[in-house]
């Protein structure tokens, strides 16, 4: 069975994890300061950029207003950021709102309604908006129009109301939770893929010089295996690093210092955390490897299921550190080669074989 990607891995978390890809308190007051402000800035996502650079510069040409655009990808990938790129390149105000804040029709009415023309609308999390806002935005979408309900049952009358031409941006976490209508009222769809080591080591080089911080390229690289192919963990876990070098080392961020700053917060070489590897120690150690089902599993790390199942496993699976299986959680050998131990020559238990191919 194909394992469904779920990007929501963190949101559970409140953002206490280091490696946790949500943003946390501390993450937001830095974020404004560390933000790319424009596409030359803006590292790696090289085909959404070329992309979004297309849609851009036409627009401009034409002197109009750009194509709406959802921006879909797991947190901490950049959709934040490109949505205030895209009005900085367009030279637009953007107006920034989220689908939870908009409870009624009417709230988002009143946001449609103050438009001016050109302005960005940024739509974070739009697939939790509410099934009636989500309504007058097809109409505002497509026609620039809403129709504003006055009055209630057999007497209510619908106003038209004419809006300024303006460029929807919608972030999404989980594409697959827009209605296709929605999703097809968009000109541009660019997904946001995880990020290269080096592609992040470029990022950690762009904020270590923001923040004045002596980095070597030795401790860049370090920092950034570590740092799941997220902009925002790489970014935390060098504050992390940095505090160490300022305490323990001459300031400069080396790989040794990084090596041994992220061995005290417990981030392993590959980004696992404590409990990533409590996980999959249990797995191997107390059952050879699984496959075991995954209330056991939690059992044995001391966890809720649902905290074994939302924080530890998606990035295990995405790793291919740990397999989802009908008959349970699996390790892969290559989990066994993580914690240094060698992977059974013997399928763990019968009917295994072929799990992995030849
Ligand atoms: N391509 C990039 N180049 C440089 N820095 C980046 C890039 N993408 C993201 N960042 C950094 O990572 C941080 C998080 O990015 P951002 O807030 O845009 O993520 P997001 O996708 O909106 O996350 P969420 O889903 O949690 O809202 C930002 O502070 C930004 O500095
Ligand atoms: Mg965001």
């Amino acid at each position: 069975m194909p394992q469904q990607p779920s990007w929501d891995e963190d949101t559970s978390e409140g953002g206490e994890r280091l490696v946790g890809a949500a943003a946390d308190g501390e993450d937001l007051a830095v974020e404004a300061a560390l933000r790319p402000k424009d596409l030359g800035e803006f590292v790696g996502q090289t085909r959404v950029r070329e992309q979004l650079d297309l849609v851009l510069r036409a627009a401009r040409a034409r002197g109009g207003t750009a194509d709406h655009v959802l921006l879909s990808g797991a947190p901490g990938l950049g959709k934040t950021t490109l949505s205030m790129i895209i009005a900085a390149e367009m030279g637009a105000p953007i107006r920034i709102t989220s689908g939870p804040a908009i409870q009624h029709a009417g709230d988002l009415a009143a946001i449609l309604s103050s438009l001016t023309e050109g302005e960005v609308l940024f739509l974070d999390e739009i697939h939790r908006m509410s099934r009636p806002a989500e309504e007058m935005l097809y109409m505002a979408m497509e026609d620039f129009r809403v129709d504003v309900i006055v009055g209630k049952g057999p007497g209510a009358t619908a106003i038209p109301l004419e809006l300024p031409p303006f460029t929807l941006v919608g972030a999404t976490t989980r594409a697959g939770l827009l209605p296709p209508p929605l999703r097809d009222r968009f000109g541009f769809t660019g997904h946001m893929e995880f990020y290269a080591p080096t592609e992040l080591e470029r990022v950690l080089h762009r904020s270590a010089g923001l923040l004045g911080v002596h980095m070597t390229d030795e401790g860049a690289a370090e920092i950034a295996g570590r740092s799941r192919g997220t902009p925002r963990i790489a970014n935390r876990l060098l504050r992390r690093v940095r505090d160490y070098a300022q305490v323990r080392a001459d300031g400069v961020v080396t790989q040794e210092a990084a090596a041994r700053a992220l061995a005290v917060y417990e981030v392993d070489e590959r980004g696992l955390d404590r409990l990533d590897r409590a996980v999959l120690l249990a797995l191997l150690k107390l059952f050879g490897g699984g496959p075991v089902g995954l209330a056991t599993l939690a059992v044995a790390v001391g966890e809720e299921r649902e905290t074994v199942e939302e924080v530890a496993e998606p990035f295990l699976v995405r790793e291919g550190l740990l397999a989802r299986t009908p008959r349970g959680r699996v390790a892969t050998p290559a989990a066994w080669r993580h914690l240094g131990m060698e992977p059974p020559q013997q399928p763990a238990s019968g009917g295994q074989e072929g799990l992995f191919g030849p």
